[in-house]
């Protein structure tokens, strides 16, 4: 807090302050984590979006048309594309701690390797879902 800064007391006399990510030196672990939780956040926007479009498929017609064109535009493709990213980055990092949760994984080769191994992951699926949607 900024108080903590004004004390009056010597450095070695102040209460310690919890570190936040600006003390640390980044770390790929760090960063996957980081991306977790905001893909996770970005997934309930993209789940909205899905809720739309499925609304719009059920009332068929005009309402289903202005859905489908604008997904089919060039923003719609950008949201689409960022939104499947996320979706896979999300899965990833969600396996990431499933092999956590098998007590799996906690030396920091393996941890490093996980946390590439899920962006790497991340990064090939999107691509394959977007190839089979175009050639489909
Ligand atoms: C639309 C679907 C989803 C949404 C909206 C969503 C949302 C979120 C959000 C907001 C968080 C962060 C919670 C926090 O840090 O306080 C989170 C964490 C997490 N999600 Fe998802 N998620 C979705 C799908 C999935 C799927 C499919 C998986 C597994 C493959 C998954 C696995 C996890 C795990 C393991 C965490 C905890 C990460 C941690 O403890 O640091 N999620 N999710």
């Amino acid at each position: 807090m900024a108080e903590a800064n004004y004390s009056p007391l010597p450095i070695e006399q102040r209460r310690p302050l919890s570190p936040h990510i600006q003390i640390y030196r980044w770390s790929a672990t760090m960063v996957v984590s980081i991306f977790h939780r905001a893909t996770g956040v970005a997934l309930y926007v993209g789940t909205l979006l899905l809720t739309v479009y499925l609304l719009a498929a059920a009332g068929g017609g005009v309402a289903f048309a202005d859905v489908s064109r604008f997904f089919g535009s060039l923003i719609g493709q950008v949201i689409l594309f960022g939104y499947t990213f996320a979706l896979m980055l999300h899965v990833c990092g969600g396996l990431r701690h499933a092999v956590w949760e098998a007590a799996r994984g906690f030396e920091p080769g393996a941890r490093n390797a996980l946390a590439w191994g899920s962006l790497i992951g991340a990064v090939v699926l999107t691509a394959l879902a977007w190839a089979g949607a175009y050639l489909l």
